[in-house]
């Protein structure tokens, strides 16, 4: 569902991503692990469209996205690490706002109701403002508005940071099903141990290159560690 072949890109001199390959299936988690600068961002607005590549390509769902980055993003779910969210609308009012914004026939309240307590947002909150919301809830409402699309390939970029552990562990939980329901996943996070828990696979970027694919059920967290930082210190 997402995949990138030999992706590219530069500024200058500078390197950001080198020839990329990476493939995610329906059903699939993928985690990105990576220093500052390691390329994870630049993976993920490629994949968006937000960025030219240089050379190579990003499909989504067999869309090439330089090509056509409107259908591209018509099939993608994308959560940004801080959900920009109106504070004075409610849960409820959010999702149809971002229904109506997309051009498509709205879906009718019940159905909305349904997305939001597939994302783990009690029916208590959906009609509640949004300025009352905790982080954890605000990462829920901004995955039920990347689903509402129906999209089935999601971007996560850092969905974990800022989160308690209880938030954290929720979200986890969340992006599983999601995957059991046949989603694609790639997400960009600095959590290992988060990371071993959500992940099919991770990846580990260094200095644009995707220098390990790990395979976290056959791991320790302190395992997948030792190994990334293994890697962090062959830069040095
Ligand atoms: N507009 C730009 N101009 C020049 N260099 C850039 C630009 N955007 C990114 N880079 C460089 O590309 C490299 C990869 O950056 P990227 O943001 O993808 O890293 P990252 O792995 O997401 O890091 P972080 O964990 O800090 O978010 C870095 O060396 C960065 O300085």
């Amino acid at each position: 569902m997402l995949e990138t072949r030999a992706l590219c890109k530069r500024y200058g001199d500078q390197i950001a991503l080198d020839a990329l390959d990476l493939k995610v299936d329906s059903g699939e988690v993928v985690c990105l692990l990576g220093a500052n600068g390691a390329g994870k961002t630049t993976t993920l607005n490629l994949l968006l469209g937000f960025l030219a590549p240089t050379s190579g390509e990003a499909r989504v769902e067999e869309v090439v996205v330089q090509s056509d980055p409107q259908a591209a993003r018509a099939r993608l779910g994308y959560l940004p690490e801080v959900v920009q969210l109106y504070p004075l609308l409610s849960g409820l009012e959010t999702l149809r706002y971002f229904a109506d914004l997309s051009g498509r026939p709205r879906p009718a309240d019940d159905e909305l109701h349904r997305m939001l307590s597939q994302v783990g947002l009690q029916r208590d909150a959906h009609g509640r403002r949004v300025a009352g919301y905790s982080k954890g809830m605000r990462q829920k409402l901004g995955l039920a508005i990347a689903l509402s699309k129906g999209a089935r390939a999601l971007l996560l970029d850092e969905p974990l940071s800022g989160l308690d552990p209880k938030a954290a562990n929720e979200l986890v939980a969340l992006v599983r099903r999601l995957a059991a329901d046949g989603h694609a996943v790639l997400a960009v996070t600095h959590d290992i141990f988060r990371a071993q828990q959500m992940a099919d696979r991770i990846g580990i970027m260094r200095q644009g290159r995707l220098v390990d694919m790990l395979d976290p059920r056959a791991m320790s967290a302190a395992e997948i560690e030792a190994l990334y930082v293994h890697h962090l210190r062959d830069v040095a």
